[in-house]
């Protein structure tokens, strides 16, 4: 629907490792267009969150390609990362952490700030506007601690978009939310794609949260085992390479996977 065709995430049989060895992702040819919304799935230690991490330009490949707004990420830490907000995996916000919603989300203007100065008049509204996005206007002076998951989350994807991305990364951004508050966020997050004409890759286990949502899935285990429209991707014969017995199919619409209970990090 208008959007440009151009890929602005280019990987070219990239592999990526930890010092040790350990190989996270191998061999990797994915394209990824401007204003798509991608969905990134597998099971635990599969390399969803290395993925990410190598696009935010925190990992080089250890071989092939890694193409960023055609920049070749060879070197760590490219100018890039400015164009990319990211909302990590969840950690605990505790209650009494003295920081404000505002606040929080200022913190999101420090790419384009440089530390030392100042916010302006135009940083606030900026912060403001991505707030109002994320429907929490009304909530910028509350402390963090005091709000509810969902609405931390909110707080956070408005965070990085005062960053004014091209690209939004988001790692698990439903863990520990109630479902309807899981539906809300991704909902949002939909919302934004569109609206923003954002490029989003939302990682996630949940595959039916978003299966009718993104207009790909990436579906990997260390190797990149299937990347195209869910219908193509959410093939019984494709998820039992991926997932084994993990895979439970209950009928032609819903498909459960069972794997979080070992999650830890
Ligand atoms: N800092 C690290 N040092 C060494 N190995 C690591 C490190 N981080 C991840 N790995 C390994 O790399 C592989 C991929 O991990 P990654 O976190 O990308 O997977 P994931 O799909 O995000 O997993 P999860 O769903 O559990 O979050 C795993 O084998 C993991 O143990």
């Amino acid at each position: 629907m208008g959007q440009s065709r151009e890929p602005i995430i280019r990987f070219d049989q990239a592999s990526f490792e930890f010092p040790g060895g350990v190989v996270a992702l191998k061999d990797i040819t994915l394209s990824i267009t401007a204003g798509e919304f991608v969905g990134v799935i597998g099971p635990n230690g599969s390399g969803k969150t290395t993925l990410c991490r190598a696009v935010l330009g925190l990992m080089a490949p250890s071989q092939g390609h890694l193409h960023i707004f055609d920049c070749a990420c060879d070197e760590l830490r490219c100018h890039h990362r400015a164009q990319i907000g990211y909302l990590p995996q969840k950690g605990v916000v505790d209650r009494n952490f003295p920081v404000t919603v505002l606040e929080t989300v200022m913190m999101g203007r420090y790419g384009a700030l440089g530390l030392f100065r100042r916010p302006s008049r135009n940083d606030r509204d900026i912060a403001m506007d991505a707030l109002a996005h994320v429907g929490m206007e009304s909530h910028k002076d509350t402390a963090l601690g005091q709000l509810s998951g969902g609405q931390q989350q909110r707080v956070f994807i408005a965070r990085a978009l005062a960053q004014q991305p091209k690209v939004l990364i988001l790692d698990e951004p439903t863990t520990g939310l109630d479902i309807t508050t899981q539906h809300n966020v991704i909902e949002l997050v939909q919302h934004l794609h569109e609206e923003l004409k954002l490029t989003v890759l939302l990682i996630t286990h949940d595959i039916n949260l978003i299966r009718t949502r993104v207009d790909r899935l990436v579906l990997l285990k260390t190797r990149l085992f299937a990347a195209g429209p869910p219908a193509d991707v959410l093939k019984p014969d494709i998820l039992r390479q991926v997932y084994g017995k993990d895979l439970v199919i209950t009928d032609r619409d819903l498909i459960i996977v069972e794997d979080y209970h070992h999650h830890h990090h």
